[in-house]
């Protein structure tokens, strides 16, 4: 069969950079692998969801542990993502388990994204272009995937192989898409040093980042991971939250697997822990502090963000916070008015990326800029108001805006709803704990609760599928959106479930 990249009409260079590297798939081995994932595809989800969503999917590229296949439009590979991108990464993962990463772009947009992307000189910012497409997502949610990099990772055979340890990474954090400003200069450049130092002097370690709520710690932290694994496809980079390294723990030592998940972690390049604050409970603490112990020791980066510095987690042993106060800690504040216009200038650019149409003028990007005082995720939320007002109000004016986002003006620091507080009022609620809430346990008495919770946190809270996904013991967001569905639907037939969800919005609101 002729493969559907030699017919591609965009003109793509089937494989990107160096054919002749060791990590390049051979080309007929790519063709072969693609043609055998699509057979799959189709014979798991049936010919006719098959060839509505991937009759047009192509290869565009496998080389370096990387999987891209381009699909014509932004909604076909946000569709495709939101759905079906665990599924095609696993079966890519079968194919060849030194794939470390699965994503879907639009072939209109692969040009220019490639081009931005190669001009730039490694670890130096790159061009206005390639800031753009790249925070405009134009290289899709990527999967990152874990690999056996080391004899000591495969000798633990299949399973070794087949297991994932960091959550998956957002493509849009990166450090072309993060607005550096006063506020976040210095953990900025020690982020950046820390990405592309990796292999060489190491130092700050550990490296940890504070601020509050939606100041972008995320943002940066995945920045380093995507940045370090760029500069070192071969680095093993592992992005956890501290909730998920907690539930891997957990799991491993009831399965009898906490020596093969030690081993594997010891194996690691870098180690990246989001929401260090949530890290709970004496022997998960102590398995915590063995770990960064060794990596430390053996000169690896380890890199660790919170809502607070160490001295102020008190929920951790005096010598996981000694051993955290050993690096660097660096505090990021909010951004000023300067950086909120551009981060709306750049969210705009992303936008246009798919909509050339969009027009949003820079008075009312000014006007936004003066008036959403608060984080990244506030402006986040105020701008794409705005983006769906627009849709239907070309003409949107200042005073309108006003009228939008009057909520947010006027709740000025706003009531903020923690997933943590949802997560403990819905585990009371039903009589569950909250380890049982997180776990992969399917019961029916912890699947309705746990699918309730993560309903609540996606209408309760900004925050959005992945994240959720992440404080939910790392699940993938497609089964976040499978619960908000669920939930959705079923409360809609449902007038008790319904009395119930308000009773616990009313619970979690008097908390907040
Ligand atoms: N300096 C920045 N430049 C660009 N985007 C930013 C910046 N700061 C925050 N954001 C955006 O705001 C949103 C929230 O950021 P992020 O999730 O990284 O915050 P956080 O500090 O991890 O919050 P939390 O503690 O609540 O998890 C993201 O969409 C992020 O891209």
């Amino acid at each position: 069969m002729q493969s559907s990249i030699d017919k591609d009409p965009s003109g793509e260079r089937p494989f990107s950079g160096d054919m002749n590297g060791a990590n390049a798939m051979a080309l007929g081995d790519a063709d072969a692998r693609f043609e055998r994932v699509r057979t799959q595809l189709r014979a798991r989800l049936g010919g006719e969801v098959y060839s509505s969503w991937f009759g047009r999917m192509k290869l565009a590229e496998a080389s370096k542990g990387i999987v891209r296949m381009s699909v014509p439009t932004a909604f076909l590979r946000s569709w495709i993502n939101g759905h079906y991108l665990d599924h095609i990464a696993e079966l890519w993962k079968q194919e060849d388990p030194d794939i470390l990463r699965v994503e879907i772009i639009v072939r209109t947009a692969t040009r220019h994204m490639r081009s931005a992307t190669e001009v730039a000189p490694a670890g130096k910012p790159i061009t206005r272009q390639a800031h753009t497409a790249l925070a405009s997502g134009t290289l899709g949610v990527g999967k990152i995937l874990d690999r056996p990099s080391s004899p000591r990772a495969t000798n633990g055979g299949e399973e070794a192989r087949q297991s994932v340890l960091g959550s998956p990474l957002d493509s849009r954090y990166t450090f072309s898409s993060f607005i550096e400003g006063p506020s976040n200069r210095v953990a900025f450049a020690a982020a950046r040093a820390v990405a592309e130092s990796q292999s060489s002097a190491v130092r700050f370690n550990p490296l940890f980042l504070h601020a509050t709520v939606g100041l972008g710690k995320t943002h940066l932290l995945q920045a380093i991971a995507a940045e370090s694994l760029k500069q070192n496809p071969k680095s093993r980079v592992v992005y956890l939250t501290a909730e998920y390294f907690m539930w891997r723990f957990a799991t491993a030592i009831r399965d009898n697997n906490a020596l093969t998940l030690k081993e594997q972690l010891r194996d690691i390049d870098l180690l990246i822990i989001d929401d260090m604050q949530f890290l709970q409970g004496k022997s998960i603490q102590h398995e915590f502090c063995h770990l960064i112990n060794m990596l430390l020791d053996s000169a690896k980066q380890v890199v660790v963000a919170a809502d607070r510095p160490p001295s102020e987690l008190e929920s951790l042993e005096p010598r996981v916070r000694s051993r955290l106060n050993g690096g660097v800690a660096l505090g990021m504040s909010a951004p000023d008015f300067t950086m909120r216009l551009e981060m709306l200038k750049l969210r705009l650019a992303n936008a246009r990326a798919d909509d050339a149409s969009l027009d949003i003028s820079d008075e009312i990007l000014t006007h936004i800029a003066q008036a959403v005082t608060g984080s990244g995720r506030e402006l986040e939320g105020a701008f794409n108001q705005i983006l769906f007002r627009h849709s239907f109000e070309p003409q949107i004016t200042v005073d309108r805006i006003d009228e939008i986002l009057g909520h947010i003006y006027r709740s000025g620091e706003p009531k903020r709803v923690r997933i943590e507080d949802i997560q403990r009022i819905v585990a009371r609620h039903y009589n569950v704990s909250k380890t049982e809430l997180l776990s992969n346990r399917r019961t029916r008495t912890i699947v309705k609760p746990r699918q309730v919770a993560m309903y609540l946190s996606k209408i309760m809270t900004p925050r959005s599928l992945p994240e959720i996904g992440r404080r939910f013991g790392g699940r993938d967001h497609t089964t976040v959106l499978h619960a908000v569905r669920k939930i959705e639907g079923l409360s809609g037939a449902d007038n008790t479930l319904a009395q119930e969800l308000e009773l616990l919005r009313r619970l979690i609101n008097d908390q907040a």
